[in-house]
């Protein structure tokens, strides 16, 4: 799964900014990276702490270039820089008060071409790791929103990665029907871009009009607002998970759809179906769980759970600069 990724990042150079330097699991994956000779690394914090933390787990971080936002030389241009793209809404005194931290100053040496990526929320939250990209960085062109998605991996029984896509499980917290077609459309994207050949499964607890109510109108809206802008696309709703994942199931409960019982690519009603389904596959389905992958972002940035490991860490940092 990670081959395309590692040959992009060895034939292009790119920086990747962690914003919780010190952190033990970001020293450990930073070390590795480094020397897989993977990306270039910037670590947030102050040199005395980062060294220290390297020293105590034993992580030779050599190469990596640490900042102190408390002694950033380009401090006063940030500011000046930040409350220009915050557009009356922070005055100079918020932003330098914003910029002290971890997750707002590794923003801004992206917003600044200092480096190519951002990957914090190992302590940070997600609303305190997306807050400063979504205000800063803002959507690409073309896209209204900023979602995301979850790649979900294990090996399969003849050795190959059995890999689904699902979205959106950390963002948008009551996304509306136009919301849920952008988010069915970039998560397809991100799917492909994994290799997966995207089946998209709108869900819902209803399927194909089984159940009643405003949840299951929504979803089978947004169904036929997909198909209807992107009539090439293998998508269909409101399917239950189990008529979307399963063939037998999906042979009693909807047998003419050309996605449910072979879908792969899995859109939630909301944050809290999302997050909770993919922490479930994750927990009691054995999956590893990347992301969640930001989409529809004018650069790459993206979280980690704060449950996640080094070798989670070093995953999603060659997911986000490879996949610039
Ligand atoms: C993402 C999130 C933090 C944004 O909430 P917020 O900071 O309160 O958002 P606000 O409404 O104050 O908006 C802040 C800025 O972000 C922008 N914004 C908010 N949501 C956005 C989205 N989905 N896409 C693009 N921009 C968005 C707003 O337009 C605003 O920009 P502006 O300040 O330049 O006008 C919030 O939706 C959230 O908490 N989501 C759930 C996160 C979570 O807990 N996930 C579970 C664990 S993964
Ligand atoms: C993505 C996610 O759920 O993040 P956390 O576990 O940090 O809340």
């Amino acid at each position: 799964m990670f081959e395309n990724l590692i040959s992009v990042l060895k034939a292009d150079r790119r920086t990747i900014v962690f914003t919780e330097g010190p952190d033990p699991r970001i020293l450990e994956a930073t070390a590795r990276l480094l020397k897989e000779g993977l990306m270039d690394v910037i670590l947030i914090g102050s040199e005395d702490e980062v060294k220290g933390a390297a020293a105590v787990g034993n992580f030779n971080i050599e190469g990596a270039e640490i900042i102190d936002p408390a002694t950033y030389g380009e401090m006063d241009a940030m500011v000046e820089k930040m409350v220009e793209l915050r557009k009356g809404k922070m005055d100079a005194d918020a932003c330098r008060a914003a910029l002290s931290k971890g997750n707002y100053f590794g923003t801004m040496l992206v917003k600044m071409g200092k480096a190519d990526a951002l990957l914090g929320g190992a302590t940070y939250s997600t609303a305190d790791t997306v807050r400063p990209a979504l205000q800063l960085i803002k959507t690409k062109p073309g896209n209204k929103i900023v979602s995301s998605c979850f790649i979900l991996c294990r090996p399969a029984a003849d050795g190959s990665d059995e890999l689904y896509a699902m979205g959106d499980c950390a963002i948008n917290i009551n996304p509306g029907e136009d919301d849920l077609v952008e988010i069915a459309v970039e998560t397809a994207r991100t799917a492909k871009a994994f290799g997966i050949d995207p089946k998209v499964a709108m869900l819902s607890y209803s399927t194909m009009g089984s159940g009643k109510g405003d949840t299951v109108t929504m979803m089978r809206n947004a169904t036929d607002k997909v198909k209807a802008t992107n009539p090439d696309f293998a998508v269909d709703g409101e399917l239950q998970f189990d008529a979307a994942f399963s063939p037998v199931v999906a042979k009693t409960k909807a047998k003419d759809s050309p996605v449910a019982g072979q879908a792969n690519t899995f859109i939630f009603p909301d944050i809290n179906a999302g997050n909770i389904g993919y922490k479930i596959a994750q927990r009691l389905g054995g999956f590893e769980a990347f992301g969640p992958i930001l989409q529809g972002l004018n650069a790459p940035i993206n979280d980690l759970s704060r449950g996640c490991n080094a070798e989670e860490v070093y995953k999603m940092a060659i997911i986000t600069a490879g996949l610039k």
